[in-house]
């Protein structure tokens, strides 16, 4: 199931249990849910338009009947200069230099691997001018 903002005049923001609900876009995609039988991994989802709010509640796909089919995936989308909008799941490891978390694009719902980085502490000691270091 997927929302897209197709001619809004101010942008759409979808949260993902409280994620990116501050993420406005217009042109946008967003997935709402996998195919049926498929483990909603994104909690409670809201939809925000305009001055409008929709909160939308799934059955459970589990006892979707399988033959019907499911939508599609939309290509990727196209503009250049925009951030795409990923919901963290948990987390998988932590390296040497951040924590690597399962995530899902939401424009097209693909399962990645996204690493934060974490600068590590700075614990070279700067002195001012005419101080000793102890
Ligand atoms: N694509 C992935 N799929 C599943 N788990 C992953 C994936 N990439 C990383 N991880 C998990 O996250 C942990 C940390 O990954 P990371 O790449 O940061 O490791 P690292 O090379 O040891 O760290 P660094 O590059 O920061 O020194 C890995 O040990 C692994 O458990």
């Amino acid at each position: 199931i997927w929302l897209h903002d197709y001619h809004s005049a101010h942008g759409s923001a979808v949260g993902y249990n409280g994620q990116n609900q501050n993420e406005v876009r217009k042109s946008e995609t967003w997935i709402l849910a996998f195919e049926p039988g498929e483990e909603n991994p994104f909690g409670e989802i809201t939809i925000h338009s305009g001055s409008l709010a929709v909160e939308i509640k799934f059955v459970n796909h589990t006892t979707a009947d399988p033959q019907y089919p499911s939508t599609e995936a939309p290509t990727e989308p196209r503009t250049i200069n925009d951030t795409p909008i990923y919901f963290h799941d948990q987390l998988l490891g932590i390296g040497g230099f951040g924590e690597v978390h399962k995530v899902i694009r939401i424009r097209d719902g693909k399962v990645l691997a996204a690493k934060t980085f974490i600068p590590p502490a700075n614990d070279k000691k700067t002195t001012k001018l005419g101080e000793k270091p102890a």
